[in-house]
């Protein structure tokens, strides 16, 4: 029977559905997993099955309760940053892969980046002894502060409600968000402070302008459509970030109702790169379930922030994710390390497809805008 068909179709997916044919038949088709994805995305369609042409399915009603989701890990080392340029057929390759990761997943873990975990620690360490410092003497450095950048600096514990649904995330963060000469570092025990984020910054960002590159390939772009948008990174006509997080132990009699580490969010720019210590970062499922991330040593997970999905009319998804609290009882930190990638300020954002699905905004606007939700507006 057909109806059994799909059933036992939807099992191997892990997904429900209902579904009610206008013949009966069995059928084969519908193998093709990526086939299934675009029918199960889509309620009340017909569908011809081509090797029975005369059979015509009408799916009714379409629950997709648990997708189980892989973030697909890409070995980068073609386009490492201890790497010259790729051939094309390389390009070719790595293009086919982070296509099929941001249309379907929207994350990817790039494996042989060129940046080693002796850097990611060396970050993590400095922010960390930054962080454990008294709030007196991280607040000369709080965001806020910094007369050129309205980004740079320290957040403070639940200053942030990335879900402002819900109450401030219970983490501490410092955003490198100027390069600028003027701006003030800690100096004393954290004299490496500066050197440390701001060189870790500009290996960040060499490495999006490689996978910005790879991006545009795949879509058939010319790569200038994304990188002449980037040409900022690090000056304050740009807001690309980097951002150490800081999750200090939980003690979970105290937080607050619906509290979080960090709350439902997608990120705002173009993509982000992020570093994790250990694990706790889920992502959402297109069911809306969220899904555990590994932390995988040595790999950046990459994933598609909200200007990039408008910017490429959906193709490229940008999905929500957070970080629970630990379960009770357990006392650790966690540490992570995000670089948010985002076009210069002045940069117009249309529809590279050249379709008016999302309106044209400028990347400074569409920030501004976003951070109002986050920390409030004040
Ligand atoms: O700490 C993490 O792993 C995730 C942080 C995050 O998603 C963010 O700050 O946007
Ligand atoms: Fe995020």
């Amino acid at each position: 029977m057909l109806h059994s068909f799909f059933k036992s179709i939807i099992f191997s997916e892990s997904r429900l559905c209902t579904a009610t044919a206008d013949t009966n038949s069995t059928c084969c088709a519908v193998k093709n997993l990526k086939l299934w994805r675009s029918l199960m995305e889509t309620c009340h369609v017909h569908f011809t099955c081509k090797h029975h042409p005369k059979l015509r399915v009408q799916l009714l009603s379409i629950r997709l309760p648990n997708l189980k989701m892989n973030i697909p890990v890409v070995d980068f080392g073609a386009y490492s940053l201890s790497e010259g340029d790729v051939t094309d057929e390389q390009m070719r390759h790595l293009s086919r892969e982070l296509k099929a990761a941001f249309t379907e997943v929207g994350f990817v873990f790039l494996k042989s980046t060129g940046i080693s975990q002796e850097e990611v620690d060396r970050v993590m360490d400095v922010s960390k002894k930054f962080f454990l410092q008294p709030d007196e003497l991280k607040q000369p450095f709080s965001r806020k502060s910094f007369a050129n950048n309205a980004n740079h600096g320290w957040v403070s514990l639940e200053t942030e409600r990335l879900n402002p649904r819900r109450p401030g995330d219970l983490k501490e963060a410092f955003n490198t968000a100027s390069l600028h000469p003027d701006i003030k570092w800690p100096s004393g025990d954290l004299a490496d402070f500066q050197e440390i984020q701001t060189s870790f910054f500009l290996r960040c960002k060499e490495l999006s302008l490689r996978v910005m590159r790879v991006m545009a390939h795949s879509l058939g772009l010319d790569p200038e459509v994304l990188l002449s948008a980037h040409r900022l990174m690090g000056t304050d006509k740009n807001g690309t970030t980097l951002r150490s997080l800081y999750y200090p132990p939980v003690d979970s009699d105290k937080a607050k109702e619906g509290q979080l580490r960090c709350g439902e969010h997608s990120d705002y720019g173009t993509i982000t790169l992020l570093f994790q210590s250990s694990g706790g970062l889920q992502v959402g499922s297109r069911s809306g379930e969220f899904i555990c991330a590994p932390s995988i040593p040595e790999a950046v997970l990459i994933n598609i922030a909200d200007l990039l999905q408008r910017w490429t009319s959906d193709q490229f998804i940008s999905v929500v994710h957070r970080v629970l609290l630990p379960p009770a009882g357990d006392s650790r930190t966690r540490q992570s390390v995000a670089f948010f990638v985002q076009p210069d300020d002045e940069a117009l954002i249309t529809c590279c497809d050249g379709s008016n699905k999302y309106p044209a905004v400028t990347a400074g606007d569409y920030l501004i805008e976003r951070f109002s939700e986050s920390y409030g507006r004040t």
